[in-house]
């Protein structure tokens, strides 16, 4: 049986604005790990980032995926850049159903460079090959994940009901909280 649900993705995916909504739609918490990581340190991804370096960020983020892991009835939306190893894999199925989030270049293009700045590792200059490259680089990590959803059309509220249907078609059960645990 799973307590969670985990959305990762590439960057630009929808992982955010889709998470908050399904969250609403199941009465479930929402967790964002990027929002968490923020809190944690008290300044933003890209000043961390800026400030501390990758490794340290890698660090924080696989320190709050352990920690999250184990909520239950919680929408968990990881950071685009998430490196989805076999450890943490083997950390967040123990708990959680994985599900990927991805959506064709032209769309994630222009998604993340709505916000330029706000992502630390982006290469703005050049956005287009940057997110071709982002793009192969999730390839190999969808067979791990036990569904995966195209993000490029659609509302957020017609792609949650496509998510809601496949959970039930899959027969997946969650625990339930039983206590407040977390946020
Ligand atoms: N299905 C959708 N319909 C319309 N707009 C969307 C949709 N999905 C995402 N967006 C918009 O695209 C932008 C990026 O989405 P979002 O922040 O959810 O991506 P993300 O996967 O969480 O990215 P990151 O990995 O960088 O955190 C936001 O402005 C969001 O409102
Ligand atoms: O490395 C990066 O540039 C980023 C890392 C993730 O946490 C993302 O969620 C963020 O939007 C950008
Ligand atoms: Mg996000």
């Amino acid at each position: 049986m799973k307590r969670n649900i985990v959305l990762v993705g590439m960057m630009g995916s929808g992982k955010s604005h889709i998470g908050r909504k399904l969250a609403q739609r199941l009465n479930w918490q929402f967790v964002d790990t990027d929002r968490k990581i923020e809190r944690s340190v008290g300044m933003s991804i890209s000043d961390f980032y800026r400030h501390e370096g990758e490794k340290a960020f890698r660090e924080k983020e696989f320190n709050i995926l352990q920690q999250v892991s184990r909520y239950h009835e919680a929408i968990i939306s990881f950071g685009g850049n998430f490196p989805m190893n076999i450890e943490a894999y083997r950390v967040l199925h123990r708990y959680g159903y994985i599900i990927a989030l991805q959506s064709d270049p032209h769309r994630v293009e222009e998604r993340v460079g709505r916000h330029i700045g706000k992502r630390p590792t982006v290469d703005y200059g050049n956005l287009h090959e940057f997110v071709i490259k982002m793009i192969r680089s999730w390839e190999d990590i969808y067979s791990y994940c036990d569904y995966v959803v195209d993000t490029t059309r659609g509302g957020a509220s017609q792609l949650v009901e496509t998510i809601v249907e496949e959970i039930d078609r899959q027969g997946v059960s969650f625990a339930e909280r039983k206590q407040k645990e977390y946020e």
